[in-house]
């Protein structure tokens, strides 16, 4: 039976398309150390619950090892194809993007992913790299092998690398984004460049980043809502346009994270949240790349 609550909203992207505006993430938790031919049948339950659920947002990745499981979820889980947004990133085999993509379309048992990122800009020793590996996504775009192409964990120094050379301008950057990692900077150029942001760890300030500033404050919020702040924390990103992606493993927290399609903070209170954030820098991935005190 279909679940009985507020759909989730679309963001509409430069490309034309639409992203739902929360994700179920198959990296953090759920990502493999050990052989990816190991099935973990704990997230194929994982993504079943939530495709029941009805997300349909759901993001994996090539270094996560989790293609082989999304892909028997998609197929098992009982809703049309076209009806899900698939993303995957490419980072390991980034020299060779249209061998990735095929790769990860196999193992994903897939014709065509929603979305493919280059999962991030490390790898590079030159703008010029970057710019070949971008010009190579916009090959498998051309070729249909994914309707969208864009970026994670890039700065506005590689964005603008890329987008000198780019034809197709990127259809989103997904990045680190939370009350203490707002990035106003990098939020701004996004926006002049139509660039949407998506935001993984958008839990972290409510969760790994505690005790914190932002704590009072949302356990107003909670009581006003009648939420857990984990729901106000993907509210604050949807209400300014940030598409977050999310995961649990229990099926009560994935039901719960639904509610932040319920209801809608008033910007004073996004206002609020942003000043409170900024007393405190946090950073959970990707930090051996930057200095300390670098909140961009
Ligand atoms: N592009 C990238 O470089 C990159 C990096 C990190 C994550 N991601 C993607 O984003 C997804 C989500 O990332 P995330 O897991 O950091 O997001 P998140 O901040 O939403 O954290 C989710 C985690 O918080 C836990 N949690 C929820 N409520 C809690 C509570 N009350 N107390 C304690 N823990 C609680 C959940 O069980 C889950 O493990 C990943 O699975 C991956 O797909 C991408
Ligand atoms: O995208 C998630 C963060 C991340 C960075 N490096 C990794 C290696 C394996 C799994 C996840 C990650």
């Amino acid at each position: 039976m279909a679940n009985i609550h507020t759909p989730i909203p679309s963001l509409k992207l430069n490309d034309g398309t639409s992203m739902p505006m929360l994700g179920y993430g198959t990296g953090t938790a759920w990502y493999k150390k050990g052989e990816e031919s190991r099935i973990d049948q704990a997230l194929v339950d994982g993504v079943k619950t939530a495709i029941k659920l009805e997300y349909t947002h759901l993001d994996g990745a090539e270094i996560y090892k989790t293609e082989p499981e999304l892909g028997t979820a998609i197929k098992e889980g009982g809703v049309p194809r076209e009806k899900l947004y698939v993303v995957s990133k490419v980072q390991t085999n980034v020299s060779n993007i249209q061998e990735a993509i095929k790769e990860s379309l196999r193992k994903l048992q897939l014709d065509q992913l929603d979305l493919y990122l280059i999962h991030s800009p490390f790898w590079a020793n030159s703008d010029e790299e970057l710019q070949k590996a971008w010009a190579d996504m916009e090959t498998v775009q051309a070729a249909g092998l994914t309707k969208s192409i864009g970026v994670s964990n890039f700065l506005p120094k590689h964005l603008t690398a890329i987008l000198k050379t780019a034809k197709v301008v990127p259809a989103t950057n997904q990045i680190e984004f939370h009350p203490y990692l707002q990035h106003p900077e990098l939020l701004a150029f996004h926006k002049e460049h139509g660039i949407a942001t998506t935001a993984y760890a958008p839990l972290t300030a409510v969760t790994r980043a505690t005790p914190g500033p932002v704590d009072d404050y949302m356990a107003s919020l909670e009581k006003k809502y009648a939420v857990t702040a984990a729901e106000i924390s993907l509210r604050w990103c949807i209400d300014q346009d940030v598409v977050p992606i999310t995961t649990s493993s229990k099926e009560q927290r994935l039901s719960d994270y639904l509610r932040a399609a319920t209801f809608k903070l008033t910007p004073k209170e996004i206002r609020e949240i942003n000043e409170l954030g900024q007393k405190k820098h946090y950073r959970a991935f990707w930090a051996k790349y930057f200095d300390e005190n670098d909140r961009s």
